[in-house]
């Protein structure tokens, strides 16, 4: 039975069994993955409450120049003029800059506004419909297991971020594996290991490295242990390295030869950081890839969040997860409403 990964009702996850005994101390000393926190162990009571505030905090730099605009302003040309420099601070781009610009000033003149909070209320809504389309929960239990495949430019977040769903769909009663994708990178690999044993994740790697047959091998274990979700990890490329891109390709194209129709999900993972740069990213993967969702990391160091609203409009692909911090609770489903909320209060 298929289940959605990412609305609030299912997100909330059931009270789970104890882990199991922590497996022997190994050799290797790596950093973590994703720092352990006392949040976490305490399970996901009011988990939602206290994500708004995660998303609040870490979205306070893209929001502090947007929010205050409208604290005792009129409803005058400047105040469009102060708007449109903050969208375009933030990143949002001139296309959609423009769009919610001109939308605003019909709403303003239709619903005769005349106060700055109905105005700031008014461009919410607008943000909200402008973001919508990129909502969509990740639907788990599809295939047995559902092959999802993860990239993006050095140091986005994919292995961190990896981890991090790892341990939410194991807080969802999946069972996952893991392949050691990033063979450029030895330590990235080690660093997967240790972690999946640390958390009884089963991680497939290779020491010599052809990322395509890692992925092949993770999906044939994937099938005959019967586990719900394969992830496959890849090294991190810049869209213009025209070869790695082709790698990513034949990536894609041995993980379908392992099993019919996957990978069933191929992700981007973007720091949010890179803001205008992150759109260039998108259409890059998307155009060699077919790209099915997007991740969003870091938004809590940036004041570029606002290139959501750019993706949105010159290349809606959804946005399945966003981060704003290192831990676990920090990277959770996109949505349109918290996320609009978090920006504009
Ligand atoms: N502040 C913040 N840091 C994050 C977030 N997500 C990931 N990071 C950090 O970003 C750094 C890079 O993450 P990695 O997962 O190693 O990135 P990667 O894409 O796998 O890197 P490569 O293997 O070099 O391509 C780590 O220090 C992470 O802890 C986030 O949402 N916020």
């Amino acid at each position: 039975m298929s289940r959605r990964y990412g609305t609030t009702s299912t997100f909330v996850a059931p009270p789970v069994a104890p882990p199991p005994p922590p497996p022997a101390p190994v050799e290797i000393e790596v950093a973590e993955l994703i720092p352990e926190t006392a949040e976490r162990l305490g399970g996901y009571t009011d988990h939602r409450r206290s994500w708004m505030d995660r998303l609040k905090t870490g979205l306070s730099k893209t929001s502090s120049n947007l929010s205050l605009l409208f604290v005792g302003a009129k409803i005058d040309e400047y105040l469009y003029e102060e708007l449109e420099a903050a969208l375009l601070m933030s990143d949002a781009g001139m296309d959609a800059t423009q769009f919610l610009l001109d939308a605003l000033r019909l709403k303003v003149k239709q619903d005769k506004l005349l106060d700055a909070a109905a105005v700031k209320v008014a461009l919410k809504g607008l943000m909200i419909d402008m973001l919508r389309p990129l909502e969509k929960p990740l639907e788990l239990g599809r295939h047995e297991p559902l092959v999802m495949m993860i990239s993006g430019v050095n140091g986005a977040g994919k292995t961190t971020t990896i981890g991090k769903l790892a341990k939410h769909m194991q807080a969802h009663h999946q069972s996952v594996l893991l392949a050691a994708g990033d063979t450029f990178r030895a330590a990235a690999r080690e660093q997967l290991m240790v972690w999946g044993q640390r958390n009884g994740i089963i991680v497939v790697s290779q020491a010599s490295g052809d990322p395509a047959a890692v992925a092949f091998d993770a999906v044939q274990s994937g099938k005959a242990r019967s586990v719900d979700v394969v992830m496959v990890d890849t090294a991190g490329r810049l869209p213009t390295q025209l070869h790695l891109m082709e790698e990513l390709k034949k990536i894609k194209r041995v993980i379908g030869k392992g099993m019919d129709g996957a990978p069933h999900e191929t992700l981007l993972v973007i720091d949010g950081n890179t803001g205008q740069n992150a759109l260039t990213q998108v259409k890059a993967f998307d155009d060699a890839l077919g790209l099915t969702g997007l991740v969003i990391t870091k938004l809590d160091g940036t004041a570029k969040g606002g290139v959501l609203a750019a993706i949105a409009r010159a290349r809606p692909v959804p946005v399945y997860f966003i981060g704003v911090g290192e831990k676990i609770e920090d990277l959770q489903p996109f949505n349109a409403t918290e996320f609009v909320e978090a920006l504009l209060g």
